[in-house]
């Protein structure tokens, strides 16, 4: 997961491969409440890791639940309708699919058996309506407190005392604004009908009844048989209690193959995108975003558990609909519109601006950033593709699919419009997709193929404890950026040499050597040929060898190619001597740090020091102007710097002023 303060997308051209959907949030959440709620032990499979299932297990642990993890599978034993504890906070984060059934059960539970909980959330949570759902459980007899604003979290539910609650009468709720409320009821009433049979009512029109059916099914997996009247009036049998299924799989979330189904539409030309996880037999509603993409041109097969997608239609189809069935999926749609041949317009969802943001709002707002024309109202939103596209920093509301549906627009070069033209896209707070897919943008970088150069290079370069790895590491943290340590490499071959008894001064034999390196990253770990080499890479010795080694021809260009292919989405940050001049020249900005031999011996010195080396301040001072002359004057690929690099001394710089200082000219270059 991207945890930078904003994440820039190169233009992307073309898509292919294959993605592995993470579970489905409501139906996870769902599925950990009702297994919270079962006697016995439940087998949970491909639950999906998010912020917001987070905050549900923290819940259910808090609540007496146990759960175990035992490789992929969860296994959770339930409470079996019986308060294990009468009284906690839970914090539930922004977690609509958490907040309303919790409040829902724990409302029943604490009035039946005499509890007392607090639940409350993010400032965004505290803004999301909750009183239609608190209304009903009022009618019921549950007490409800407000902690805050009337209608919305934090709330109190119970108070400690036990009391019969009114289940003989129907109980009326309200299906207009948010479909989240029956779905709450639904999957806790089943905890009181002891006495009779509870019936809930619906006041007005349902929306989103999709999720409806999802909460429906996976109550009847759980052994729960609601009899209903269509989606208006809906009937527990009287003695239904929960029952573990045993063992339940957790479907890929299909709201989050929407991304990937658009982005096989708009760039799946010369091979499909394949989404793993949910396919055309989905319980999901939002699957039926399939139909609305294939109206728009693509090509979509699909068979249980998979879907394909290809272009199709090129512009896509311009399209009018109502989006009442699919209301998460459909801010896809929205984005797709960029890449339409006319304006869309998508109607029937009001809900979209009670959710994690006012996302009618956030979308218009955004769209209009990279050159849409959008009008906005109370239920619809229309799209119009740019005239002149631009680059854009797109904010994201602490909304995981804002920054999702914002990635879209990094496949500008595509539109019809864009004029030969390849804009980055900006996604500020790109972690917010923690909520229900910590790994989107790495599976979307595995996806795509980047326009010819549109990846950036940031390179470093200078002389040897200058602090080029330590100003280049924390770049590449800062962006999101892959790093390149060159010297590494060359400090690799240097040991493969020592290693295979290799002079230093035979150049055809270290050259063969360097190309055929078995170099492996991970982490801050280095591996050759399979060896944890991280500690001996980084001695003074084999700097030493390194720099020798460095002074061959043949190896430069043995090594070159492996470090083009360091070059991949989203960016890099490539440190050396030789980054700005030889390898990366067109690099989008070079940098040239120096620091006086004085400062650079001092450091290194505490460097070592601090390893528990030995070291001697001046024969490191020798050794390192000894280095700087065999790198400033050996015939290829000498130490200098690129006419166009900025220059920057650090002898008299903490490393955060010089970071401050790089990350600032980056963001002068960058088009937002
Ligand atoms: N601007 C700076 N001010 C003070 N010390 C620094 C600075 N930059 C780096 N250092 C320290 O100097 C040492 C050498 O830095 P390093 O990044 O390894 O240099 P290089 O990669 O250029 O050889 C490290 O211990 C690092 O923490
Ligand atoms: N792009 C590069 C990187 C390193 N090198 C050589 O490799 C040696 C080790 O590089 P390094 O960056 O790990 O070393 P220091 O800067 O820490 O000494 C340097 O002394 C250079 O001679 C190079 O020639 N070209």
């Amino acid at each position: 997961m991207y945890t930078t303060a904003f994440l820039d997308l190169p233009p992307f051209v073309r898509a292919g491969g294959t993605v592995r959907l993470p579970g489905s949030k409501s139906i996870s959440n769902r599925v950990l409440l009702l297994a919270g709620l079962s006697e016995g032990v439940t087998a949970v499979h491909d639950l999906l890791d998010s912020d917001d299932t987070k905050v549900m297990l923290e819940a259910l642990a808090r609540l007496g639940c146990q759960l175990e993890r035992q490789g992929e599978v969860l296994q959770v034993t339930g409470i079996g309708g019986r308060l294990r504890t009468r009284e906690a906070q839970l914090f539930l984060g922004n977690a609509g699919t958490a907040m309303r059934p919790l409040t829902a059960a724990l409302a029943v539970l604490a009035a039946r058996q005499g509890g007392s909980f607090e639940l409350s959330g993010v400032p965004r949570m505290h803004e999301r309506p909750i009183g239609d759902l608190v209304d009903a459980l009022r009618q019921l007899g549950c007490p409800v407190t407000d902690l805050g604003r009337a209608g919305y979290p934090p709330l109190r539910v119970g108070d400690g005392t036990e009391r019969a609650l009114d289940t003989a009468t129907p109980i009326r709720v309200r299906g207009d604004v948010s479909s989240q409320f029956l779905t709450a009821l639904l999957l806790a009433l089943p905890l009181v009908t002891q006495d009779g049979p509870v019936t809930i009512q619906v006041e007005g029109e349902l929306i989103s009844k999709p999720y409806i059916d999802i909460t429906l099914r996976l109550l009847e997996r759980f052994g729960i048989a609601v009899q209903r009247d269509g989606y208006a009036c809906f009937v527990i049998p009287q003695g239904s209690r929960y029952r573990s299924p045993g063992r339940i799989h957790v479907e890929g979330d299909a709201s989050s193959a929407s991304y990937f189904v658009a982005i096989g539409a708009i760039a799946g030309v010369d091979r499909p995108v394949r989404i793993e996880g949910v396919g055309l037999d989905s319980i999901q509603g939002d699957i039926r975003f399939v139909d609305a993409a294939r109206a728009m041109g693509a090509q979509v097969e699909g068979g249980p558990g998979w879907l394909e997608v290809r272009r199709g239609a090129w512009p896509l189809k311009a399209l009018t609909l109502d989006c009442n069935h699919i209301p998460d999926a459909a801010m896809t749609l929205a984005v797709m519109a960029l890449y339409a041949d006319g304006p869309c317009r998508l109607t029937g969802i009001a809900s979209w601006r009670v959710k994690e943001t006012d996302r009618i709002a956030a979308m218009a707002a955004e769209l209009r950033r990279v050159g849409a024309t959008v009008v906005d109202g109370a239920d619809f939103i229309e799209v119009a593709p740019p005239k002149r596209w631009q680059a854009a920093a797109l904010q994201t509301y602490d909304d995981h699919r804002m920054a999702m549906c914002g990635s879209l627009a990094a496949f500008n070069p595509l539109a019809a419009n864009a004029g030969g033209g390849a804009l980055p896209v900006r996604i500020v707070d790109p972690r917010c997709v923690g909520k229900t897919f910590p790994d989107y943008f790495e599976a979307l970088f595995d996806l795509v193929t980047p326009s010819a150069g549109g990846v950036p290079v940031l390179a470093v370069d200078g002389p040897t404890a200058s602090g080029k790895g330590t100003l280049a590491a924390e770049l590449a943290h800062q962006l999101g950026y892959h790093l390149l340590d060159s010297g590494a490499l060359y400090r690799a071959t240097a040991l493969a040499a020592q290693d295979a008894g290799i002079s230093l001064e035979d150049e055809p034999a270290l050259a063969e050597l360097a190309a055929r390196l078995e170099l492996r990253f991970t982490g801050h770990q280095v591996f050759l040929a399979g060896r944890d080499i991280t500690d001996p890479l980084r001695l003074e010795s084999t700097g030493g060898m390194a720099s020798r080694v460095s002074v061959h021809p043949a190896v430069r260009k043995a090594l070159h190619a492996l470090q083009l292919s360091f070059r991949r989405a989203p960016g890099l940050v490539a440190d050396g001597r030789d980054m700005g001049t030889v390898v990366f020249p067109e690099a989008d900005l070079k940098v040239f740090l120096t620091a006086s031999a004085d400062a650079r011996a001092e450091r290194r010195y505490k460097q070592l020091i601090s390893k528990g080396n030995s070291a001697n301040i001046d024969s490191l001072r020798a050794d390192l102007q000894m280095r700087d002359e065999r790198d400033k004057n050996r015939a290829v690929a000498p130490l200098k710097p690129a006419e166009d690099a900025m220059l920057l001394d650090n002898s008299h710089l903490s490393v955060e002023a010089s970071v401050e200082k790089v990350l600032g000219w980056w963001q002068q270059r960058r088009p937002f």
